[in-house]
């Protein structure tokens, strides 16, 4: 691992257009990236494998430090993929179910304890993108640039919608939005590295800006910087 490697870190809600965001921005700049949510989705999906409850923390704690999972970088044709104990989950760990069970393990403490070298892992040279709740407080505290991207419920919700339509049955535009208020609430909430920006934080509203001006905006925070080369 080299620390010496500067972190450009992205959190916020769900839906707020953070690992879009990221995964361009890591492209653009030729750095790793580290899609945390991932994590603590590949550890409630493979909890559901393994018959492990969701509240069981002793046992999360044990199959987090364990979790066998690769995650094979994007290629110009392909998108990053992640394998699971030998098995491709890159579109499985997607739903919003697992998104509402990494939510629940991820208000463990002794979860987020076993996770935290396997996310500090990704910072090696030239440098790192990483997106999540925690990236900016608590993962990456000394990163030079950190965002904290928000957008309405409303308008999360609208993109989920149309993200998922035509290839989720029964998806409806309510239910997303009563599925992002509910992880918003218990992501906040959770006495253990709750979602919340830095103090240090540069606080970008995308609800009325399309991703390339969400780029655009973090591109001049990093050029003002001169954190990328
Ligand atoms: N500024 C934007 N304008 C319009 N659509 C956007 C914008 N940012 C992201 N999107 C779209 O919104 C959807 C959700 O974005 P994304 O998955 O990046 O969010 P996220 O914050 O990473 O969510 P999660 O934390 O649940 O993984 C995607 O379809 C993405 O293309
Ligand atoms: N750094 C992180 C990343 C994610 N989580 C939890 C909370 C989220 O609801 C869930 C899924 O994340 P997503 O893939 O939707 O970004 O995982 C967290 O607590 N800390």
């Amino acid at each position: 691992m080299n620390n010496i490697a500067p972190v450009i870190t992205i959190d916020g809600p769900s839906g707020s257009g953070k690992g879009t965001v990221a995964g361009i921005l890591a492209k653009r700049l030729g750095w790793n990236l580290l899609d945390s949510g991932a994590l603590y989705r590949l550890l409630a999906f493979a909890a559901h494998n393994h018959g492990v409850d969701l509240t069981n923390e002793e046992l999360l704690k044990k199959l987090a430090a364990h979790l066998d999972v690769q995650f094979i970088a994007a290629t110009d044709g392909q998108l990053q993929r992640i394998i699971l104990e030998g098995d491709e989950v890159s579109d499985v760990i997607r739903t919003e179910s697992v998104g509402s069970g990494a939510s629940q393990v991820a208000a463990l403490p002794a979860v987020r304890e076993a996770l935290l070298q396997r996310q500090r892992a990704f910072q090696e040279a030239p440098g790192l993108v990483a997106d999540g709740r925690d990236m900016g407080t608590v993962v990456f505290p000394g990163a030079p640039l950190k965002i904290f991207l928000t957008a309405s419920a409303e308008e999360r919700a609208r993109r989920r919608y149309l993200q998922l339509k035509g290839k989720v049955e029964g998806v409806s535009l309510s239910s997303l939005l009563d599925e992002i208020r509910a992880r918003d609430e218990r992501d906040t909430q959770r006495a253990v590295a709750p979602l919340k920006p830095a103090a240090d934080a540069i606080q970008l509203d995308s609800t009325e800006l399309s991703i390339d001006q969400v780029l655009e905006r973090i591109m001049s925070e990093i050029a003002i910087r001169d954190i990328a080369g």
